[in-house]
């Protein structure tokens, strides 16, 4: 896919057709640097990462564009110029970190491609170039919550202080950084409230963000995003926003996604992106994962059909999801995909 300048308009709608239809997004990055021995009991969670191995980061990058994946999002989640700045990096070092996010999610869209290009022959000298699978990289852009380290993304509550302009002041300079990275799309995930949708909306808007983006707001119990807010008055300020081209769900429970995608497709006619966690528990102050309560692959799967019929066409997991699971999740949309492979010459 091109980099750059991509009319935001256009670049959903192309990108969905040339995948015919139905587009995978990538899993949790957190949970596989987890599982590859990375310590994640830090400030920056996995944006540590970015510091200590990156080409453990490119490494899953790889694993899930080998399980299907079409979008792969960025270690810049946790990443911010004010928490590497606390930990005595300078301004000009956090922004090429921020960079170098975006980077090495190229370099495995790059890598995987050139794997990826074969030409194979039949018996009457007939050749076919197998098709490069269309692939964005979308820049992660986690909340402020996310910043404080402490769960707060699963409240959304950031106390009377943190005003529109303060969380716009907070977000500011990363969006513009990671918007000039080469991405394809910021990913705004994770947002707890609406005044951080506002704020991201604002900054789109007043910084003349060339790139396009998605919203996508989480919740625990299906009705409101976490802080209590209405999805619906969330997903109207991501649809009134021109540089919004999807708008969605990440990092909430699978059986709580239904009623979402039905509520928000009331209130945009942009594409729905559905991209759940496993519906385990996160323990803030341990950082750990809680293990009950959540669904495995095979149950996470059985909801991709439903999901696709209520109006949902970019579909992947957030944390505790794994490659198995995107692999799951390709096969089970490539039925309903109607893209062709190859290119017959
Ligand atoms: C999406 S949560 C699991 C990310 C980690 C959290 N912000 C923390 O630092 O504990
Ligand atoms: N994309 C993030 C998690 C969002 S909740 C990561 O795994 O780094
Ligand atoms: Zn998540």
């Amino acid at each position: 896919m091109g980099h750059n300048a991509v009319q935001p308009s256009t670049l959903m709608s192309d990108f969905l057709r040339q995948c015919g239809g139905y587009a995978v997004i990538d899993g949790g990055l957190a949970t596989e640097l987890e599982r590859h021995g990375a310590d994640l009991n830090d400030p920056l969670w996995s944006a540590k990462c970015l510091i200590s191995s990156p080409h453990l980061i490119r490494k899953v990058h790889l694993d899930y564009l080998e399980a299907g994946a079409n979008i792969i999002i960025s270690a810049s989640y946790q990443a911010t110029l004010q928490g590497f700045e606390a930990k005595g990096l300078s301004k000009e070092e956090g922004e090429a970190l921020l960079r170098r996010s975006v980077e090495i999610a190229c370099e495995a869209r790059e890598m995987y491609h050139n794997i990826g290009c074969k030409v194979s022959w039949d018996a009457t000298g007939n050749g076919e170039i197998l098709k490069q699978r269309p692939v964005l990289v979308a820049a992660s852009v986690g909340s402020y919550g996310a910043y404080l380290a402490d769960g707060s993304e699963y409240s959304g509550i950031y106390g009377d202080a943190v005003t529109l302009e303060a969380l716009k002041d907070f977000h500011r300079r990363r969006v513009q950084v990671l918007a000039e990275s080469g991405a394809d799309i910021i990913a705004f995930e994770t947002i707890p409230n609406k005044l951080e949708a506002k704020a991201f909306a604002e900054i789109l808007d007043e910084e003349d963000i060339k790139i396009p983006a998605w919203f996508s707001f989480n919740s625990k119990d299906g009705v409101n995003v976490v802080s209590g807010d209405s999805i619906s008055e969330c997903a109207s300020i991501a649809d009134s926003c021109k540089q919004v081209v999807a708008v969605g769900i990440n990092c909430t429970p699978p059986r709580f996604i239904h009623g979402l995608i039905q509520a928000i497709g009331k209130v945009t006619t942009k594409p729905v992106l559905i991209y759940p966690n496993s519906g385990e528990t996160y323990d803030a102050e341990r950082k750990q994962w809680v293990q009950s309560a959540g669904v495995g692959d095979e149950d996470f799967v059985s909801y991709v059909g439903k999901w696709c019929e209520d109006g949902a066409c970019l579909i992947g997991g957030c944390c505790r999801t794994s490659p198995n699971t995107i692999r799951a999740i390709t096969k089970a949309l490539s039925s309903r995909s109607s893209s062709a492979t190859t290119i017959q010459f």
